[in-house]
């Protein structure tokens, strides 16, 4: 089965393409974007081990050639020294403007690549073979690529949309039971921004899509599912919002939060992506429901989920030191939805209710911070 999800771009337009063994195909899909055999593949020593040969064969059964570059794992790769590497390795192998790269890996390496091709003798083709679900649901679709600064999370970066997206939902089994679970809050997170009724549907089936004592079969067509849906509502918002003007910022639901959690805490295995977005999900419905904005049970209901999935969900779920609720709020200001150097935050008015707000005081956001700080 392959479900194809168009985004619709005009001349950027691409499909996102799900399923199941797609990196046995993948030369047939790649093929047809390509004017030599000849491809460049970036990914991370854990997938490369685990499936790199897999794709190469598949590449090789049309006859496409392949160089590769293997980089460690984790999102201290999302640096100015891996790009520095990725762009000097396309470089030093000859990488023309008409060839195609691939990122096969999770977001980190999927923004890293994707912003060294936009960049790349100003502008060079990309497929994402995106490998960790979060990837699968999130980053591989949409065009943001970059990489991090000292000063903060995503600052450097470009919209570069890819050319095709191939998910194979088979990778999806090798991920370690905390990657998947980080995927998985950003499903959550389409489910709280815009789709109550996929969220009604996550919190019946998330165990089954997580759960290792699933049929396999079951839990395949569950994946698949969850993932076409995510792809869908991401979709249609790029379609609507390509660069961020408005509606799009919706995608941002608990990432005021999670960006600045991240950059609190090194950027590192102390707290994932994934992660800091739940536990940020959790908190955007707290601040919701502390403005008045949401009912009381909605973001009991959203941590509820969360728990239940075995997920963090708490400032207390995090190891090691935070700062305060000023410093924490301090880390915010780098986010790039600031306008005038004031905080905008997605907010929601219930399950499936998301919105932007231009206009939170910063004293309401600090008391939600204070109290989320207690619970440590
Ligand atoms: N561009 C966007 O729109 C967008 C959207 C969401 C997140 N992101 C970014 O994505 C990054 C997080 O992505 P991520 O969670 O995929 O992190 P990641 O790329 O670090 O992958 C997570 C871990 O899973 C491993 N892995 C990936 N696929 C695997 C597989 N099939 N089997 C076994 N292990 C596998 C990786 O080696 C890594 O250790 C963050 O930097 C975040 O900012 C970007
Ligand atoms: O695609 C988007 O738009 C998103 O916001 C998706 C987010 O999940 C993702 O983490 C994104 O990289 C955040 O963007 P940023 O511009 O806030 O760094
Ligand atoms: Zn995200």
């Amino acid at each position: 089965m392959l479900n194809i999800v168009p985004v619709n771009l005009g001349e950027r337009s691409y499909e996102v393409r799900i399923g199941f063994d797609l990196l046995a195909g993948a030369g047939a899909h790649i093929l047809p974007l390509l004017r030599r055999r000849r491809v460049a593949i970036v990914t991370d020593e854990t997938v490369g081990a685990l499936h790199l040969q897999s794709l190469i064969a598949g590449l090789a059964a049309e006859g496409i050639a392949v160089s590769h570059l293997t980089l460690p794992p984790g999102e201290a790769t999302k640096s100015w020294a891996r790009f520095t590497e990725v762009t000097e390795w396309l470089l030093a192998e000859k990488i023309e403007r008409k060839d195609i790269v691939i990122a096969f890996g999770g977001g980190v390496i999927g923004d890293l690549v994707g912003f060294a091709a936009a960049v790349l003798r100003r502008g060079v083709r990309f497929v994402q073979i995106p490998t960790s679900l979060l990837a699968q649901v999130d980053s591989s679709v949409g065009g943001k690529t970059g990489i991090n600064s000292p000063a903060g999370k995503n600052l450097i970066g470009a919209f570069h949309q890819p050319s095709l997206v191939l998910a194979d939902i088979g990778l999806l089994n090798t991920l370690t039971p905390r990657d998947f679970l980080a995927g998985y809050g950003e499903v959550v997170k389409y489910g709280l921004l815009g789709d109550a009724a996929f969220f009604d549907w996550l919190e019946a089936e998330g165990p089954a899509l997580a759960g290792a004592n699933t049929d396999p079969a079951v839990q395949a067509a569950a994946r698949l599912r969850a993932v076409t849906r995510s792809v869908e509502m991401k979709a249609g918002i790029v379609e609507r919002d390509e660069t961020e003007e408005g509606e799009r910022a919706l995608l941002n639901l608990g990432h005021t939060f999670c960006h600045a959690l991240e950059k609190a805490t090194g950027f590192g295995e102390r707290l994932l992506h994934g992660e800091g977005v739940a536990i940020g999900c959790a908190l955007a419905f707290e601040l919701s429901q502390h403005l008045g904005l949401c009912a009381q049970e909605d973001p009991s209901r959203v941590r509820a989920h969360l728990k239940a999935m075995g997920m963090k969900t708490d400032l207390a779920d995090i190891e090691g030191d935070l700062p305060d609720a000023a410093g924490l709020l301090d880390l915010m200001g780098q986010d790039k939805k600031v306008v005038d150097g004031r905080l905008r935050f997605i907010l929601a008015r219930g399950i499936g209710e998301a919105f932007v707000a231009a206009d939170v005081p910063s004293d309401q956001v600090l008391a939600v911070l204070n109290d989320a700080l207690k619970s440590r």
